[in-house]
């Protein structure tokens, strides 16, 4: 518990430390307290588990990703939740095809079942004393946009966090429709909902300021930015999901400085990945969520896909383009004339920014949610 106290410490002290404006950005538009002192989530049996999602029934299944399969579950207060399961899913409950629950009604939490199992597949007693000291760090983690850790489980054979459920879905699923195989670079399939302009600038702005709160006040990156994890809810307010601080922690005994440097290797996400890493493996983890970030705008501005079915990547079809100034050919053709060419223009440029070649030419993420927020406000 010490080691995780310490890192609350270092988040304690990041807020005033890391911002690069004069405001305290933190306080400005979120009806959260920067870090919660919370009380822990609660631990859930396996069968309460079971019980949420009935039994883990392939009815339940949500999706899969690269570390956990998550499943609807409904908890005994009746909120619905996501469980997310790492590793091995509760056996029988995955046939190998991706389902969805078609439609969440009522309250329900979305809980990811994270079984982390270590390289050799089994879990040791100091595995799971990690993962406890995971799950009080997760439960500080406190930001209206940042999904919330609901409850967890760690049983001996079974490990599950449980978050809040999105209703709204994923802003993959809504921009590019749902996902088939394979995954992520499918081909295009039919959106399900046309977002509007005012919608797609609310939604880079959620994400900018989750991301700003990662990186500034929990000291973390995301390593995993894209349109996937971008989860929406209510009146398509967005919610980063999928902040895998685990493996970006020091385990006891560790060496923990006071920047977090990520251990965990990149997934191979088709479109998000910036160059310094795909040509040289240069890690500079807060600055590869920048960029990533810069090709979800581009997702937001031109409803394409990171990487198309002839794999093109948006990135290099879209910047020169962005550069020409002409927005007509390349802003999404579902809005219509329904958007402002010079606020889409204005966005696009910070997309620009945020790719930029070299790491330390790239804004910080809370620049990045400081334009866009003066820019909504405009
Ligand atoms: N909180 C949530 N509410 C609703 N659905 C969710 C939630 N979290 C995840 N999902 C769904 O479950 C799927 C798998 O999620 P998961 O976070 O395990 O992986 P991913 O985001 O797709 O990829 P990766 O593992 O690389 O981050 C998502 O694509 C999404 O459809």
């Amino acid at each position: 518990m010490e080691w995780a106290t310490s890192f609350f410490g270092r988040l304690m002290r990041s807020d005033s430390s890391s911002s690069t404006s004069s405001t305290p950005w933190f306080a400005v538009d979120s009806t959260e307290p920067l870090l919660a002192v919370v009380d822990a989530p609660p631990e859930l049996t396996a069968r309460d588990l079971n019980k949420a999602t009935r039994s883990f029934s392939a009815a339940r299944l949500i999706g899969r990703g690269h570390n956990a399969t998550v499943y609807k579950a409904v908890l005994p207060c009746g909120t619905a939740a996501a469980a997310k399961v790492l590793g091995t899913p509760p056996s029988g409950a995955w046939t190998g095809s991706m389902c969805r629950c078609s439609r969440y009604s009522g309250k329900a939490a979305v809980s990811k079942k994270l079984a982390t199992p270590p390289p050799s597949g089994a879990w040791s007693a100091s595995d799971d004393a990690f993962l406890r000291q995971q799950v009080s760090v997760l439960s500080m983690l406190r930001h209206d946009n940042l999904v919330r850790l609901l409850g967890y489980t760690i049983a001996p054979d079974l490990r599950v966090l449980l978050f809040e459920f999105a209703t709204a879905g994923t802003l993959h699923d809504i921009l590019h429709g749902p996902r088939g195989e394979p995954e992520p670079c499918s081909s295009a399939s039919r959106p399900a909902v046309t977002l509007s302009w005012a919608q797609r600038r609310q939604i880079a702005l959620d994400v900018a300021r989750g991301l700003q709160y990662l990186h500034e006040a929990a000291a973390v990156s995301h390593w995993g930015v894209r349109s996937t994890n971008v989860l929406l809810f209510e009146g398509l307010r967005a919610k980063i999901g999928s902040y895998d601080v685990f493996e970006q922690l020091p385990r006891p005994g560790e060496q923990g400085g006071d920047t977090l440097v990520a251990k965990r290797t990149l997934v191979p996400t088709c479109g998000y990945l910036p160059p310094e890493y795909l040509m040289t493996g240069l890690r500079v983890p807060r600055k590869a969520d920048v960029y990533s970030f810069g090709v979800v705008l581009l997702e937001l501005l031109t409803g394409r896909k990171p990487v198309d079915m002839d794999n093109h990547k948006l990135v290099t079809w879209a910047i020169p383009l962005v550069r020409k100034g002409e927005v007509e050919q390349w802003i999404d053709p579902t809005l219509g004339t329904q958007y402002p060419p010079a606020g889409a223009l204005k966005l696009a440029r910070i997309a620009e920014q945020c790719l930029h070649k070299h790491p330390r030419s790239r804004p910080s993420m809370g620049e990045v949610a400081q334009v866009i927020s003066d820019f909504v406000r405009d």
